[in-house]
C-alpha cells in the first residue's frame, strides 16, 4: 500500500528523479560512463514521454524535399561579382534557413578531422583523468560534464560536452587538457578568422557596411564546445540533444560522419546530413534579434544514434564573458516606418543569462525579449 502510494505521489517521483540526476552526475562519468557500463536500458532520466508517444512534431520528418545549401566561398576575395552573387546566397540562406554550409572556408580539413579526433581523445581518455576536468564551476577555464541544464531540463540528453571560452581571454595551454589542447587552439584560431569574414559578408547582406556586426562587437567571444554523443541502446526514448535555438550571433559547427542534426522548418524535422569538408553556420538568436528578424535562428536538435559515438564542436560568437553594459537591440540603420523594432535592448550578459537559466526546453528565448 505503502509503496503504490509513493509511487503514484508526484512530490516523491520527483526527489527520485533529484537523486538519480544527482547519482549519475556524482560518477563524473558522463553518459559515455553508462555505456561503459553496459546499460542496455537507458535510464527514465532520459526519457522523452512526447518521442515515445510520438507525439511531439518528429513524426513529421523530411517529408519536404529540402537540403541546406552549400555555398562555395572559393574566389570570393578577388573577383566582386562573385563577391556580390555569395552576399545574395547568404542573405536568403540566412533568411529563410538560418543555416547554410560553407565549403572552400579556408579551414584544412586535416585540421577539422585533428578536431574531432582531439574531443574523441578527451572523452575516450583514462576516466581518472578526464574526471580531474568534471565541474558544474561555470568559472573554470575548462568545463567538461554532461547536459549543461542536467538539474533544469524536462529530461537528460544522450550526450557528454565540453567547453572552454577561446575569446577574448582565451585559457593558458596548460589549462586545457593534454589530448586537445593544441588542436583545440589552433582550430578556434581559424574560426575566429571564418567567423570575421562571415560577419563582414552577413553585415553587406544586411545592407550595412562591411565592418557593422564587428564593430558591434559580435566577434568578440568565442565559446569552444565538444559534444561527444555515445551509442545510445534505445535511441527511440531520447535525443542527443533537445530542441533549442542558439543563443549565439553565430555559430559555426563542425560535424563528424555519423548525422542526426535536425532543424525544425514549416513544422517538420529535416535532416541536416554531413556534408564532407563543409561547415555548418547557423544565425544564432542574437543576430535575428539585432537584425529585427530578417535573418532566422532556426531551433534543431540532434537525435541519439544506435551507431555512435558521434562527435561535434560547435564555435558560438558572442561576448556573454566580456562585462560589458552595451546595450544590443535592433540595428538602427534596419529600422523605418514600416519596420519597428520587435525587441526590446538588452545586454547580453541578461540574454545569455536568461537561455541558459531556461535550458534547452524548445521555446526560444527571443519570446522574453519581444516588444
Ligand atoms: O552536435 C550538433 O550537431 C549540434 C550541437 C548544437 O546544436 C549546439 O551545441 O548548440
Ligand atoms: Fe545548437
Amino acid at each position: 500500500m505503502e509503496t503504490v502510494m509513493e509511487s503514484s505521489n508526484p512530490i516523491s517521483s520527483k526527489f527520485d528523479r533529484a537523486s538519480e540526476l544527482k547519482a549519475f552526475d556524482d560518477t563524473k562519468a558522463g553518459v559515455k560512463g553508462l555505456v561503459d557500463a553496459g546499460v542496455e536500458k537507458i535510464p527514465q532520466i532520459f526519457h522523452i514521454p512526447s518521442l515515445q508517444a510520438n507525439a511531439d512534431e518528429g513524426a513529421n520528418v523530411n517529408k519536404v524535399n529540402f537540403s541546406i545549401p552549400i555555398i562555395d566561398l572559393k574566389g570570393i576575395d578577388n573577383n566582386s561579382r562573385l563577391r556580390e552573387e555569395i552576399v545574395a546566397q547568404i542573405s536568403h540562406a540566412s533568411e529563410t534557413w538560418g543555416f547554410f554550409q560553407v565549403v572552400n572556408h579556408g579551414i584544412p580539413v586535416e585540421l577539422m578531422e585533428e578536431m574531432l579526433h582531439g574531443v574523441r581523445r578527451f572523452y575516450e581518455q583514462d576516466d581518472e583523468i578526464k574526471k580531474q576536468y568534471y565541474t558544474r564551476d561555470l568559472t573554470k577555464k575548462f568545463v567538461y560534464h554532461t547536459n549543461f541544464d542536467l538539474f533544469t531540463a524536462p529530461a537528460a540528453n544522450w550526450r557528454d560536452t565540453f567547453f572552454s571560452y577561446m575569446a577574448p581571454n582565451p585559457p593558458k595551454p596548460e589549462e586545457l587538457p593534454a589530448a586537445c589542447r593544441d588542436i583545440q587552439i589552433e582550430y578556434s584560431k581559424h574560426v575566429m578568422s571564418l567567423g570575421h569574414r562571415l560577419l563582414v559578408l552577413l553585415s553587406e547582406a544586411l545592407g550595412l557596411e562591411p565592418t557593422h556586426l564587428i564593430d558591434m562587437d559580435c566577434a568578440n567571444g568565442l565559446t569552444f564546445v565538444g559534444h561527444y554523443y555515445p551509442a545510445c541502446p534505445q535511441p527511440e526514448l531520447t535525443l542527443g540533444a533537445s530542441k533549442h535555438s542558439d543563443d549565439s550571433f553565430l555559430t559555426v559547427l563542425l560535424q563528424d560522419q555519423i548525422g542526426g542534426l535536425q532543424i525544425f522548418l514549416e513544422n517538420q524535422w529535416i535532416d541536416v546530413p554531413p556534408a564532407p569538408g563543409a561547415l555548418l553556420i547557423n544565425i544564432g538568436d542574437l543576430l535575428q534579434l539585432v537584425s529585427n528578424d530578417k535573418f532566422k535562428s532556426i531551433q534543431h536538435r540532434v537525435l541519439a544514434n544506435k551507431e555512435g559515438p558521434r562527435v561535434s564542436v560547435a564555435c558560438f560568437f558572442s561576448t556573454s564573458l566580456v562585462p560589458t553594459a552595451k546595450l544590443y537591440g535592433p540595428i538602427k540603420e534596419l529600422i523605418t516606418e514600416d519596420n519597428p523594432p520587435k525587441y526590446r535592448e538588452t545586454t547580453i550578459h541578461e540574454f545569455v543569462s536568461y537561455n541558459f537559466s531556461k535550458g534547452l526546453d524548445g521555446v526560444s528565448s527571443l519570446l522574453h525579449f519581444k516588444i
